[in-house]
């Protein structure tokens, strides 16, 4: 652990190959009692075959969306299997960031996050937070420039393949998200024609981030990604698919997610739940992590284009599903909040409704 001298900033750099050599874990990681009660039980939660749906089997879709639309009003968390992005695709991509992850700390603050900024590297979140510190690192991507581009000017011309293969995943899993949300645009009830949440998200924003969650010698006192909801409007993420470390709260508890080889998990976010008027619940969900194990996920957060506004279509407001729930805002508004003003946690988008129904005119 150092200090950054780095104009004057006051923020520690961790080794997390040092760190997880230690006995016990610097005061900084610990997390206070209430926010790391242990797991009960695993989450049954539905595994959909989007191969139906691809082939617009009507009643295997039918039936998809209802199991989906039960998840979803409940929880907010299911899996996919069947989904048109390649095994390999997934492997190369988990493979590069284990990869990067193993580059010695020196090199990997090279593409350090910067102030403000969703991009890069991040150990810790040390340089924004000072306690409930996550016991993970992360290197972060955006639709707004290349990833190629970006690893390649801060690390050198040995990381295009890896800025390359980010963009192929992307370019997938964009794909992807597009029949994600017509198949939601269906499970909630508005015809396959509709297509509301497909033309929405036609010009999505995304945030590909690669998470790493090292050994951690006192794992009960700790968490990797503390309980939290994702404020975009869905996350699908790829994880190791031999070590556990997600965790979904549902009917009152804590459940983990045993990973199924070859499937990809879907989160509902805060911005879907304001999509939905409500009825689609943002899943709280958290990593814990292990003493021995080390574990990768790489989380795709789908995020609407930063100035269109977030409201739910006229079909899901009124009778029958009760009046408008959310004040209008845009995902601009929203990320500006999640990083000046409140640390994301269970509560974020009760926080920005109010913090947009106290400053009517003022931006987040
Ligand atoms: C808008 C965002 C904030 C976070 C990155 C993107 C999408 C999800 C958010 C996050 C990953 C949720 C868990 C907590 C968080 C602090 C993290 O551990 O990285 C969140 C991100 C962030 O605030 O940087
Ligand atoms: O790593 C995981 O399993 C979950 C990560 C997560 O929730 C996040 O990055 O938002
Ligand atoms: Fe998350």
């Amino acid at each position: 652990m150092a200090l950054d001298a780095e104009k004057g900033a006051r923020h520690y750099i961790f080794d997390s190959s040092v760190l997880s050599a230690q006995t016990s874990i610097p005061a900084q990681f610990v997390w206070p009692e209430d926010e790391r009660v242990r797991s009960v039980d695993e989450l049954d939660a539905p595994v959909i075959d989007l191969r139906s749906f691809f082939s617009t089997d009507a009643a295997a879709t039918r039936a998809a969306a209802d199991a989906i639309r039960a998840a979803c009003t409940s929880h907010g968390f299911f899996q996919v299997v069947n989904h048109g992005v390649d095994a390999s695709l997934c492997r190369d991509a988990l493979h590069c960031a284990a990869e990067f992850f193993r580059l010695p700390l020196v090199a990997k603050l090279r593409a350090q996050q910067r102030p403000g900024s969703l991009w890069g590297y991040s150990g810790a979140h040390a340089n924004r937070f000072a306690a409930k510190l996550p016991w993970k690192e992360c290197v972060s991507f955006h639709s707004d420039a290349s990833a190629v581009d970006y690893l390649a000017s801060t690390l050198g011309n040995d990381f295009q393949p890896m800025g390359l293969v980010c963009e192929r995943y992307s370019e997938a899993m964009k794909k992807l998200t597009l029949s994600i949300m017509e198949l939601l645009g269906v499970s909630l009830g508005l015809e396959r024609e509709r297509r509301y949440y497909r033309e929405f998200f036609e010009d999505m924003e995304y945030i590909m981030r690669c998470n790493y969650y090292p050994p951690c010698p006192e794992p009960d006192l700790a968490q990797g990604t503390g309980p939290h909801r994702d404020p975009v409007a869905v996350t699908i993420l790829a994880q190791d698919d031999d070590v556990e470390g997600l965790e979904v709260f549902a009917e009152g508890t804590w459940r983990s997610i045993r990973p199924i080889p070859g499937a990809l998990v879907v989160n509902i976010g805060d911005t879907f739940m304001a999509l939905s008027n409500g009825i689609y619940k943002s899943c709280l969900h958290r990593a814990v992590v292990n003493r021995v194990h080390e574990r990768r996920s790489i989380a795709f957060f789908v995020c609407p284009r930063g100035d269109k506004v977030v409201r739910a279509p006229e079909e899901l407001v009124g009778p029958g599903h009760g009046p408008r729930e959310y004040p209008d805002f845009t995902w601009a508004e929203l990320v500006g909040f999640t990083q000046s003003r409140h640390r994301v946690d269970q509560k974020t988008l009760q926080c920005f409704v109010h913090h947009l129904q106290s400053t009517p005119d003022s931006s987040a």
